[in-house]
């Protein structure tokens, strides 16, 4: 078979999924509350019964990478064991005691007598997310679904085929033993489905590319389907002139080394010149001894001899590299910040609550940090339950995307035959536009 009859074979059985998909969604959307934490609670025992062949089936993934090479911190990304797979179905049940998304009046306002309007959330609809080869994203993103009610076609890296097949598949058993539609939960496998899935402007709502930015730009290139991005994180630590110098590298050991591979992990440190000379030999003894290989610009190579230079300040290293950069001050931080970084998360270490603010301020991306780790950008860590990823795009959602981030909202007005003309003309009745709540 041609590439071209295979895309089209591809777009027919993907169209049915999507058109499955939706059929599923239109029925969770009508679900109670109740219903869909019942599903969750179902969900986290099927993925318990199947545990064994999860991580076989990811043991299998895991393999075929180590065959292939996978670097390291990838590995780690794709190995999913029992404890991360416990800690996965502990998120579920996280996700099952937050408060419903669904139904909620967020305007209710009386425009006149017996004219009332209201905002309510709902769900978008089917959602088609293209992610890495993180099998515990499958466990997250589909719960985050069934919670705000929505469909999804999910679609992870190719190396972690089998263990994502085993995980939609408990998944899916969860939600038929709740009595809900298991089509609400679908799953694609190749390349040539998801460029089949970009085409489905009909039955799908919204594409979540978590990917490099070149993937992310391909995909906006070729939908029409509203695209919300989960980029790269280009993300920095500047340890300013008043930083405490001990926290500081423990924030950097953090945010570098405890899950290098993360979007959310730091790739460059910035330091002022001021403290650098002190600074920099102390950052190098804990860094190095955790294994992480420092690179850097001619001044720190001056103070940190035998380094090699940091090439270039764009690159996601995602593995355990860091380049550092001495600058003069606060604003050549926050120039370069602007200048090479991806609007992920950015983080200063001070003591100066001045320099602090104006970093905050000053620094254009989903998350300013002040004294603590970057890694903090993160659903579960901000209280979410889960997270579909991190969003990098300025419009909202922005930053870990949880149940808020996948719904919309409906203006329900009910009226008693009202009509515009009564509020217009020269005798135009006033409205009341007196909030109910
Ligand atoms: N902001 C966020 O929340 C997140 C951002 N990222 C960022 O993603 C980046 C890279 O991650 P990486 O591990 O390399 O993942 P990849 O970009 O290699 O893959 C991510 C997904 O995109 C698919 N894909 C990539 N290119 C294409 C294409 N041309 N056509 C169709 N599908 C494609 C892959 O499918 P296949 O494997 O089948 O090729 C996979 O499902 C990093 O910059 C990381 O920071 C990652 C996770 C979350
Ligand atoms: N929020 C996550 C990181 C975001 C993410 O999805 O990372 P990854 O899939 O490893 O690129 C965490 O801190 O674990």
């Amino acid at each position: 078979m041609n590439v071209s009859s295979a895309v089209a074979q591809s777009a027919r059985s993907t169209t049915a999924i999507a058109q499955q998909a939706r059929q599923a969604a239109q029925e969770l959307a009508l679900s109670s509350g109740t219903d869909r934490n019942r599903a969750i609670e179902s969900i986290a025992q099927a993925l318990e019964s199947a545990a064994a062949d999860i991580t076989t089936a990811n043991q299998l993934d895991c393999e075929a990478a180590l065959a292939d090479n996978l670097a390291k911190p990838l590995y780690g990304r794709l190995k999913l064991d029992a404890v991360k797979l416990r800690g996965a179905i502990a998120g579920v049940r996280d996700v099952a005691a937050l408060a419903d998304p669904l139904g909620m009046v967020q305007i209710h306002r009386q425009l006149d007598d017996g004219l009332v309007l209201k905002r309510v959330t709902c769900p978008l609809g089917v959602l088609g997310v293209i992610f890495e080869s993180r099998p515990d994203a499958v466990v997250q993103i589909a719960t985050l679904a069934v919670k705000s009610g929505n469909g999804v076609i999910l679609k992870g890296g190719r190396e972690a085929t089998r263990s994502c097949q085993a995980l939609v598949q408990a998944i899916r058993q969860g939600l038929t033993q709740a009595g809900l539609n298991p089509e609400a939960v679908q799953l694609l496998t190749t390349r040539a489905e998801t460029q089949a899935l970009l085409s489905l402007d009909d039955d799908v709502n919204l594409i979540i590319p978590r990917g490099s930015n070149a993937f992310v730009r391909y995909v906006q290139d070729n939908t029409r389907i509203p695209v919300l991005g989960h980029a790269e994180g280009i993300c920095h630590l500047y340890v300013d002139r008043a930083a405490d110098l001990q926290q500081a590298v423990d924030l950097a050991l953090d945010a570098k080394v405890g899950y290098p591979s993360a979007c959310n992990a730091i790739e460059t440190l910035l330091v002022h010149r001021a403290i650098a000379a002190e600074f920099l030999p102390k950052l190098a003894q804990t860094l190095q001894a955790a294994g992480v290989e420092l690179r850097g610009d001619g001044d720190t190579r001056q103070i940190l001899p035998g380094l090699s230079p940091a090439a270039d300040w764009s690159t996601e290293y995602s593995d355990l590299i860091l380049a550092i950069r001495v600058v003069d001050s606060l604003e050549t931080a926050i120039a370069h910040i602007t200048a090479y970084g991806s609007r992920h998360t950015e983080a200063i270490a001070t003591t100066d609550d001045a320099a602090a603010a104006a970093f905050m301020a000053q620094v254009d991306a989903a998350g300013v940090f002040h004294n603590c780790s970057t890694r903090f950008a993160d659903g579960f860590r901000y209280g979410f339950g889960a997270e579909v990823g991190i969003s990098t795009q300025k419009l909202p959602p922005r930053g870990p995307v949880g149940l808020e981030g996948l719904v919309t909202y409906k203006y329900q007005l009910v009226g008693q035959g009202h009509v515009v003309a009564t509020y217009s003309g020269e005798s135009a009745r006033p409205f009341l536009h007196r909030d109910l709540h």
